[in-house]
């Protein structure tokens, strides 16, 4: 697939956008095929913060009456019935791709405070009583989250976070959305390898995520773990439920897909994954992105197998609610072209206070231990960009 069109069009190389990006800004957005910054919110139209599923009939009849060149940028929570946090710019800045191989230093923040929530043996007892759960059946699948609450000296430098995940994560999906704050900005700001959805002319693609291991901290290491990954029964079982559920939905809205019948291993800085890259058509010239995203969302990868039998037992197995984290982070314009990651790997950033998210999929025959690793392997991607990668959690 080409890069979507609003991409296209001739626009400043991405490093200016994120050069203009300031703390409190509505929205930036880069992937492998462009930027988006959002710099103003005077000059958006307030969306009401409706879920999704009220709020569609209205993105597109604003989409339709809006200036050439809008569109709708902003993310979408994990709870279908929560209010997304959107925004309808009107003249919003595309820019061609970040460079892929550009340096960028990360923060040299100092923690005064850490803490888990839930605990690390909350989260180990919730996944045990999860994989028991999932033993008995219906439900194949789940995927539990946890928070890491830091407290740092100084206020963390917000652009600099940005400009360093950026720069760091080139293949990856990487963000930052305002968020309503008194007193200081607040952003939810991330790096995410999954694209829950992008599409162009009414061919689509995505790479769901679904099995993951901690890279090796040395060449011969590193292979070890990804042959790992690849011949773990139990992460291509995960993965295989996750595809399962995405098939169903697609074929649901009557989508031609392509999906090859293995996953292939994609690297981050931190960690292997299990993904498939995923292609399709849209049966109909009507239906666009905010279509297929709202089929899809949630997929298995963040919401478990099948669907509403999971997120019941996620409901009673979690504490707290996600908000945005395992939502959708992205935009679309009239055309229904658009992109549309995962929004994983991010943390809420406010003065001298981050919350990192990160979830782990559990399956009958998952270990509560290895999925509460993998969740602090998961948390690395935004302590390293911190500067604080020394918080490990018995990771080893
Ligand atoms: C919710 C998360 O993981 C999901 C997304 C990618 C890989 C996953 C896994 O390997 O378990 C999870 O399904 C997260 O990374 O915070």
């Amino acid at each position: 697939m080409d890069a979507c069109p609003a991409f296209n069009r001739p626009n400043m190389p991405g490093e200016v956008l994120l050069s203009q990006y300031r703390p409190g800004m509505p929205f930036f957005f880069a992937s492998p095929s462009g930027t988006l910054l959002i710099p103003d919110a005077a000059q958006c139209d307030p969306l009401p913060g409706e879920s999704l599923t009220t709020l569609l009939p209205t993105l597109r009849h604003w989409l339709q009456q809006a200036p050439d060149g809008a569109c709708i940028a902003g993310a979408i929570p994990f709870g279908r019935q929560e209010p997304v946090r959107l925004w309808l710019a009107k003249a919003p800045r595309f820019g061609q791709p970040l460079q892929k191989e550009s340096h960028s230093r990360p923060l040299a923040s100092q923690a005064q405070f850490y803490q888990s929530v839930p605990s690390a043996e909350d989260f180990e007892a919730a996944v045990g009583l999860a994989r028991d759960a999932l033993r008995q059946g219906p439900v194949q699948k789940v995927v539990l989250g946890r928070q890491l609450q830091i407290e740092t000296r100084d206020a963390v430098d917000q652009a600099a976070l940005l400009r360093h995940l950026a720069l760091a994560h080139g293949a990856g999906y990487r963000f930052a959305l305002g968020l309503a704050a008194q007193d200081a900005p607040a952003s939810l700001m991330g790096a995410s390898p999954e694209l829950l959805i992008a599409c162009h002319d009414g061919q689509f693609e995505a790479l769901p995520l679904a099995g993951t291991l901690a890279r090796g901290s040395h060449t011969q290491e590193d292979a070890q773990q990804a042959q790992r990954l690849l011949a773990s029964r139990k992460d291509q079982h995960e993965h295989a439920l996750m595809i399962q559920g995405i098939r169903e939905a697609l074929q649901g809205l009557g989508c031609q897909t392509w999906i090859p019948e293995t996953p292939q291993l994609i690297p981050t800085p931190t960690l292997w994954h299990l993904a498939t890259p995923i292609r399709g058509r849209l049966p109909a010239s009507h239906l666009g992105v905010l279509d297929l995203l709202q089929c899809l969302h949630p997929t298995p990868a963040v919401g478990g197998y099948p669907t509403e039998p999971a997120l019941a037992l996620m409901d009673r197995l979690e504490h707290d609610p996600r908000g945005l984290f395992t939502g959708a982070v992205g935009w679309c314009d009239a055309q229904g072209n658009g992109e549309w990651a995962v929004t994983i790997r991010c943390a809420q950033v406010q003065g001298n206070r981050a919350t990192l998210y990160a979830g782990a999929g559990v399956v009958a025959d998952s270990d509560p231990a290895a999925e509460r690793r993998e969740t602090a392997a998961k948390f690395q991607t935004l302590l390293g960009a911190l500067g604080l990668s020394g918080w490990t959690e018995g990771l080893a």
